[in-house]
């Protein structure tokens, strides 16, 4: 999709202010890199599926700051009265185009902890600019594509409708949680406009207003069939569910001698478990083994995992409010930091940010993920220093701990995970208009990423860690500069 209006001022003030202060400074120019990761994988879990770079990429092709943009920022003032920006300021915003570099982790790559998923490089400005939206799309996108894909996981592949738009936050934020739904695993979505907007198939039953609305549960069934006879999954809960299965076996019956097929029944109350599992033999015995169960309420990957325990026979689940809003989890602590910047001489100088908790102290450089692999499977990911190249060691040191290594076995290949996004502000690679196909590939790309992963990294509680550290040269550089910057300052 292409902005029709620019989206320049969806930013928080200050990343104005500080570009007003580099550009008063004559330093917007400045060469900096920074990094958009996360800290710890969402809902406890393992990983997360990064998602959202289609929309961020659409948001940096239509970056501009716009007349009506320029006119506002015009009219803030300062705690003087006065205006708060320089107009020779405003006067670079409305000339402003993107020049900078983006490298991102394609949607679908299954990203851990620490990993740059979105990397940005160019004059400090534009970097620092694009920050607050950035996080916005990403963090979003990659929380819910996860949790579809923790969903997805817990029905051994049995197909999820995405149902959560009456719950989602908003309309945007319900459009991007079909979207990122879809991504992260789910087969549809009960949302209309998201299914033209990203070719995302839709699906639907129908509601209890619809049975309420006759006089009795048999007339609702059979005039819903005779209405809409190719679609037809009927709600059994109204009243008294088995006796509803039993009540739609009769509508299937007089469906079919019109030469039509019932799809199924959906359940939406009572004990899951046992009703679908009645259901299933009300079906089967009815004459209608083909017949799907679908269930609904209140679903999410836990409660699935323990209805599959149980032996439910439900094989199409459909998942809202816990999906669409996140429930357990409502924000992804994705950030963007500084990396290094390029001092007068050209030459990139490592920047750090201390923190007292070890992991929260950043990762200096300009940083590349590579994944290796050997025949046996996923060996451990490296985060190193592209400007430095690895270490011939080839061993990698937990950001956090640093006596957790792992030596890299010389039979494992790497893949670098950031692909180049964009160059001097060109779009470099397909992430264009969202189609169809585009969608399917990386909704195909997640299975294929999640299949490779090894079952205890994805298992829902107190997940295995799947190995991720820094290559032991950027580790030695970091361990340094913490080492000089404690020093200065007398730890
Ligand atoms: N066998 C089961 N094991 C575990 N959880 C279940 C089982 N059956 C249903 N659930 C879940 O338990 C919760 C049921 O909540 P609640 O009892 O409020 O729903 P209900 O019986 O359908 O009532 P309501 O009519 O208000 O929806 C839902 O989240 C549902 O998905
Ligand atoms: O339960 P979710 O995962 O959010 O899935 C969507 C829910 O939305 C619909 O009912 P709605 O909640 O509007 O009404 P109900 O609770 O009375 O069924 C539907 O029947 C599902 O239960
Ligand atoms: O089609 C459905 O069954 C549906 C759609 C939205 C919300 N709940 C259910």
């Amino acid at each position: 999709m292409h902005y029709a209006t620019s989206l320049a001022l969806l930013t928080d003030l200050y990343q104005l202010t500080m570009a007003s202060g580099y550009w008063k400074l004559g330093r917007s120019e400045q060469e900096a890199v920074f990094h958009l990761f996360f800290r710890e994988p969402p809902f406890s879990g393992g990983y997360a599926v990064a998602a959202g770079l289609g929309p961020a990429v659409d948001f940096l092709k239509s970056f501009r700051f716009d007349a009506s943009d320029v006119e506002y920022l015009t009219t803030l003032t300062g705690n003087d009265g006065g205006p708060l920006f320089d107009g020779g300021f405003l006067d670079y915003l409305s000339e402003l185009r993107l020049t900078c570099d983006v490298d991102a982790m394609p949607e679908g790559t299954v990203a851990f902890a620490q990993q740059p998923l979105v990397r940005v490089r160019g004059p400090i400005l534009q970097c620092q600019i694009l920050e607050t939206a950035l996080l916005n799309i990403i963090n979003f996108q990659t929380l819910i594509s996860t949790k579809a894909a923790r969903i997805s996981g817990a029905t051994g592949g049995e197909p999820v409708l995405e149902f959560g738009l009456r719950r989602a936050q908003g309309i945007d934020g319900g459009l991007a949680a079909s979207r990122a739904a879809y991504i992260g695993g789910c087969a549809a979505t009960s949302n209309v406009l998201a299914g033209k907007q990203y070719g995302i198939p839709v699906k639907g039953t129908h509601a209890h207003s619809w049975v309420m609305s006759f006089d009795d549960e048999t007339k609702a069934f059979d005039r819903y069939a005779e209405a809409m006879p190719n679609n037809c999954v009927f709600l059994v809960d109204t009243y008294d569910t088995l006796e509803g299965v039993r009540k739609a076996v009769e509508a299937g019956k007089r469906l079919r001698e019109r030469g039509y097929e019932m799809i199924g029944i959906r359940l939406d109350s009572g004990d899951l478990a046992y009703l679908s599992i009645e259901a299933r033999k009300l079906l089967d015995n009815g004459g209608f083994p083909d017949a799907t169960i679908v269930a609904s309420n209140d679903l999410d990957e836990n409660i699935i995992q323990s209805l599959k325990g149980q032996g439910a026979r439900i094989a199409v689940w459909g998942v809202g409010t816990k999906l669409a809003t996140a429930y357990d989890q409502p924000a992804l602590g994705g950030v963007y930091k500084l990396g290094a910047i390029k001092s007068g001489e050209g030459e990139w100088e490592p920047k750090l940010k201390l923190s007292e908790q070890a992991v929260k102290t950043s990762i200096p450089g300009v940083l590349q993920v590579r994944r290796f692999e050997n025949e046996k499977g996923l060996v451990g990911d490296m985060i190193y220093d592209e400007t430095r190249g690895i270490d011939q060691r080839s061993v990698i040191v937990d950001a956090g701990d640093a006596n957790r290594r792992k030596q890299i076995p010389p039979d494992a290949t790497g893949t670098n995970l950031l692909v180049p996004v964009m160059r001097a502000g060109e779009v470099v690679v397909p992430f264009t208009e969202e189609s169809k196909d585009k969608i399917d590939d990386t909704r195909a790309r997640t299975q294929r990423e999640l299949g490779r992963l090894h079952p205890a990294v994805k298992r829902l509680m107190n997940p295995h860690e799947h190995p991720v550290g820094l290559d032991i040269g950027l580790h030695e550089i970091r361990d340094q500069m913490i080492r000089e910057v404690r020093w200065d300052f007398g730890d």
